[in-house]
């Protein structure tokens, strides 16, 4: 062993993706990253950057069965640039794991005791708990010695008081089968709460943050002097906004009227409103970005999509603005919050009331750093701060394997 390994590498597992990043916590830096899509199709995508070595980025299309095979492959293009899981630099792997529950507060080192809770979850994350398994498991068969640690989504939503996290249904019915708002996007909602504080120039205990995390998945957080108030994604990541493929928010008894009228069974049902709902549901697509072209060319179905999507964005900052009282900064983040000007603008139009307003030519400006898109007399702060979970979850693994 080396006397003081500083590597780790992170594993997000996602239903039909692994993402991962190679860091080395003594500067920080990131020396390899990559991607596998397409898990379990005929043919899956694997793109691997060796950035310790300055080697170009390799694609390759090849069928990957499983997880499990995603993460042999993932260990094999690493080992091809002396980055492989048998380094004696490694400190840590640090796992992505998307349901927690209650009980996981904190990054957590992993046990057995703690997969089976991870089991135990399956239920309430149909779709990602039992990747993160997989990718748990798989990992520690290749460096059994090596401390494995799960960083849980719903880590940072464990502070909402019961008034948010709890649905107004029969107490014992949903204690007895743990039926609360968990909320998810935790990784991404904590750290970019903080780099809002640190570009406003405060500390996280003296701001409060409406972040909007929006990606393929997405959701919006109320956080309060750096404690989450509230979000919007409840049991499981289907409530709340309008993401890629999911619907979000909507009256339950949409469920009942499918099962009783539409002939449809319950699985049918979660498929429909997880799967092929949300932008692809309402338009056929669900990339912001082909959205934005067939709007631009006129399509209409585009556009009501856009006007759904966005309605649902404007709601939530109102009703976070009226839970947190006082909003010092509304963030954008993820793949849609960082790149779809026209969402930003949009989301915030008209809101100058409360005082937010959108500089068409800062939102305009497209960088990698995080950055203010507000006019200068705007009383709320609207910012663009891009989220890094991978980095966020390799700090908190590696303060915990070096503490
Ligand atoms: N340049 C861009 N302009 C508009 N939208 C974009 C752009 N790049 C990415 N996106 C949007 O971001 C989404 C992916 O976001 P990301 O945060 O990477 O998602 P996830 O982590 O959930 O897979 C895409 O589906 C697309 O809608
Ligand atoms: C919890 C969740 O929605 O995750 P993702 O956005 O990665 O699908
Ligand atoms: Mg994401």
């Amino acid at each position: 062993m080396t006397a003081n390994p500083t590597r780790v590498l992170v594993l997000n597992s996602g239903s039909s993706s692994v993402k991962y990043q190679l860091l080395d916590m003594a500067d920080r830096s990131r020396l390899a990253v990559g991607l596998v899509e397409r898990i379990g199709e005929e043919t899956s995508r694997l793109a691997h950057t060796p950035l310790a070595t300055g080697g170009a980025k390799r694609e390759r299309e090849e069928p990957i069965a499983d997880h499990e095979a995603a993460l042999k492959a993932v260990a094999r293009e690493l080992a091809a640039d002396g980055l492989g899981l048998d380094s004696p630099e490694l400190a840590a792997i640090g796992h992505r794991v998307v349901h927690g529950g209650k009980k996981f507060t904190e990054p957590t080192v992993i046990t057995e005791e703690v997969v089976a809770e991870i089991e135990r979850l399956i239920p309430v994350a149909p779709l990602h708990n039992p990747a993160n398994i997989t990718g748990i498991r798989t990992a520690q068969a290749l460096r059994p010695d090596l401390p494995q640690v799960a960083v849980f989504d719903t880590a940072f939503h464990t502070t909402m008081p019961e008034s948010a996290a709890r649905y107004a249904i029969d107490v014992e019915t949903a204690d007895a089968h743990r039926i609360r708002r968990y909320g998810f996007h935790g990784t991404s909602h904590a750290y970019v709460s903080r780099e809002t504080a640190r570009l406003l120039g405060k500390d996280p205990s003296e701001v409060n943050v409406i972040v909007l995390h929006l990606g393929n998945g997405a959701s919006a957080s109320a956080v309060r002097g750096g404690r989450c108030v509230d979000t919007s994604m409840g049991l499981t990541p289907l409530e709340g906004l309008v993401m890629g493929t999911r619907s979000g928010d909507l009256d339950p008894a949409v469920i009942f009227h499918l099962a009783r009228n539409a002939g449809m069974s319950v699985d049918e049902i979660d498929s429909l409103l997880n799967k092929k709902s949300g932008l692809i549901g309402l338009c056929g697509d669900n990339d912001m970005r082909e959205i934005r072209r067939r709007i631009d060319a006129g399509d209409e179905k585009a556009a009501l999509a856009f006007e759904i999507y966005v309605h649902r964005l404007k709601k939530y900052i109102g009703a976070y603005y009226a839970v947190l009282g006082k909003v010092d900064a509304v963030a954008f983040t993820a793949g849609v919050g960082e790149n779809a000007a026209p969402v930003r603008e949009a989301a915030v139009a008209g809101l100058e009331e409360l005082g937010l307003a959108v500089d068409a030519d800062l939102n305009a400006v497209r960088a990698d750093e995080p950055r203010l898109i507000s006019p200068e007399y705007a009383r709320v702060a609207v910012a663009v701060v891009p989220t890094d979970e991978e980095l966020e979850i390799a700090t908190q693994s590696y303060a915990l394997v070096s503490a």
